[in-house]
């Protein structure tokens, strides 16, 4: 029998709910999955389905992951005991559950924590540990996971997540731990009463959303606008709900028509098959309201807060759903005009992208002057970046963003914060409209001056071994025996990351750079079991350009079957 089964088969204490779930497996598959090793602690935390096992998101799992953080602060952070830490949770199943279990293990330890009293999105968890100055954060989520779904991330003292080196030290530290059964947790009475566990309010938000005007690039747009822009709102069921509209009303949008439906948080997700913000299928119900009231945009924020995503009316009246690069550019675009306008525009200022990220962003910054500087594809990258340069100096933050729809402006947050984006967003939208033009319009107008870019993100799912060995295939065949040409196009130049270029850490990526500025990227996803292709064609002809986008995604599937 499996030890780890035996144990939790034994053991008298075991939580009711666990027991009668394990009570009720029969079947040794389903046994074996749950109770094979424990659930990986890897560079984004945990994440895994809920349920009774070693294997899976429980009581128990978190106090392990917990104690082994809680050991790792009291050896190499800096006085964890006075300092503490923040915790937050969203909308999920358990997740209120598993942050009192945290601060209940941390508490334990002589560490005090801040706990939020209701559930709260990721940016201002980020906010929270650096205006609280805690030595770090726990965020309870499975972002746009599947119900079934939860997930711990861990956050430095700068509000960032956590860099691989950190996770391996809290790793060794949870590999320490022997038995997650016996692990002591505080009861939440205890901690409140002791002092070492406060809840927290609404004190943070004022403060959050003091920093959020800050901001604005032209404060009192919203009122201007009046009646005149409508905006369609959904948080997707998750925690985006209270910020965002507290935002935009402070802001002064009076016409947000929030999704009715999807604004009861609910672990569910009833309305949507994921609440992914850059799936169509997710903006079905946004859409259907944005026709009813005549929207100009509609903006859903994914359950934990720190994406979003934008669908905007074409002059024609077809709605048409961004993709994240497209709002990385007009933000961008928003930004570097507006700041070079009031003359407020840094000589020394950059901008943060990941190496999977379209390169528009990249042209439209060089026309103002600033550098772009790619880090590899994680916020905590970014968020990483913004603290070198603080501390050297070197460089003016301007704006951070990736093309999976996290964005970042106001670095007193430092992941990305989907209500910023959605504030800045729909600032963006009135001030253009005041001029005139919709977003549509400006962002064709960007094309016409930067090349018209084009992309498509083509996943390929992968499972067990069979998986494994696809990604080394893909991989190997590339480096080996790369393509001479993608489509039409001459493949120029085969950047493999796993080799460390461009000062970046070795990371499995290949990306071939094609001779027209084209480029076609490779790299198995951290979050999910699959490994993600990125197409990315330009073209000063916007007829060229699909054309060449169509003839990369022909050449990769035809490519990849081949390889079968
Ligand atoms: O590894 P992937 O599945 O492509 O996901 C990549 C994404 O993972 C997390 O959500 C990170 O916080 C994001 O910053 C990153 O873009």
């Amino acid at each position: 029998m499996n030890e780890h089964y035996r144990r939790w088969m034994e053991f008298e204490d075991l939580d009711p709910a666990l027991k009668s779930e394990l009570a009720s497996l029969t079947d040794e598959e389903e046994i074996l999955d749950r109770f094979d090793g424990h659930l990986t602690f890897g560079t984004a935390g945990l994440r895994g389905k809920i349920g009774a096992g070693t294997n899976r998101m429980n009581r128990y799992t978190i106090r392990r992951a917990t104690e082994g953080f809680a050991r790792y602060l009291l050896k190499c952070a800096d006085n964890p005991r006075r300092k503490g830490i923040a915790i937050a949770y969203d909308s999920r199943r358990f997740s209120r559950t598993f942050a009192e279990e945290a601060a209940g293990v941390l508490a334990n330890h002589g560490i005090p924590v801040r706990l939020f009293r209701e559930m709260r999105p990721i940016p201002v968890l980020s906010f929270a540990v650096r205006h609280l100055k805690a030595a770090g954060g726990i965020m309870i989520t499975a972002s746009h996971n599947p119900p079934e779904y939860n997930g711990y991330k861990v956050y430095g003292p700068d509000g960032g997540q956590i860099p691989p080196r950190t996770s391996r030290l809290i790793l060794e530290e949870i590999l320490r731990v022997r038995d997650e059964l016996s692990i002591p947790a505080m009861p939440l009475e205890d901690g409140l009463s002791s002092g070492l566990i406060h809840l927290l309010g609404t004190e943070l938000d004022q403060a959050y959303h003091r920093h959020l005007r800050g901001i604005s690039l032209h404060p009192g747009t919203g009122k201007r606008i009046g009646d005149s822009l409508r905006i369609v709102f959904t948080p997707l069921h998750g925690t985006g709900s209270g910020p965002v509209r507290r935002a935009l009303s402070e802001w002064g949008f009076s016409r947000v028509f929030t999704v009715a439906e999807q604004e009861v948080p609910d672990p569910d997700f009833p309305t949507v098959s994921t609440p992914n913000p850059e799936e169509a299928q997710a903006f079905r119900l946004a859409l259907e309201r944005a026709q009813e009231v005549d929207a100009d945009l509609a903006v859903a924020t994914d359950p934990d807060a720190d994406r979003l995503g934008l669908a905007v009316k074409q002059p024609s009246g077809r709605w048409s759903l961004l993709t994240g690069n497209q709002v990385g550019a007009l933000l961008l675009h928003y930004i570097l005009s507006q700041r070079k306008a009031k003359e407020d525009l840094p000589e020394n200022g950059v901008v943060i992208q990941s190496i999977v990220t379209s390169d528009f962003g990249r042209s439209i910054a060089a026309s103002y002057g600033v550098a772009t500087v790619e880090t590899l594809t994680g916020f905590k990258y970014i968020g990483e970046k913004i603290g070198e340069y603080e501390r050297s100096g070197t460089h003016e933050f301007l704006f951070g963003y990736e093309e999976s729809c996290g964005y970042l402006i106001g670095a007193f947050v430092r992941d990305k914060d989907a209500v910023q984006a959605a504030a800045l967003t729909c600032e963006m939208a009135a001030f253009h409209r005041l001029e005139g033009r919709s977003l549509w319009e400006v962002l064709e107008e960007l094309y016409r001056v930067h090349g018209h870019y084009r992309e498509s993100v083509l996943p390929v799912t992968l499972n067990g071994n069979e998986g494994r060995k696809t990604v080394a295939l893909i991989l190997d065949r590339l480096r080996h025996a790369p393509p001479q040409q993608i489509g039409d196009i001459g493949v120029a130049e085969i950047k493999d990351y796993a080799r460390g270029i461009d000062g970046l850490p070795p990371a499995e990526v290949i990306k071939c750079l094609l001779a027209d500025g084209s480029w076609v990227a490779v790299r198995p996803s951290g979050t999910e079991p699959k490994m993600k292709w990125y197409l990315n064609a330009v073209d000063r002809d916007p007829a060229t350009a699909d054309e060449k986008l169509e003839g990369m995604k022909n050449f990769i599937s035809r490519w990849m079957d081949a390889l079968r």
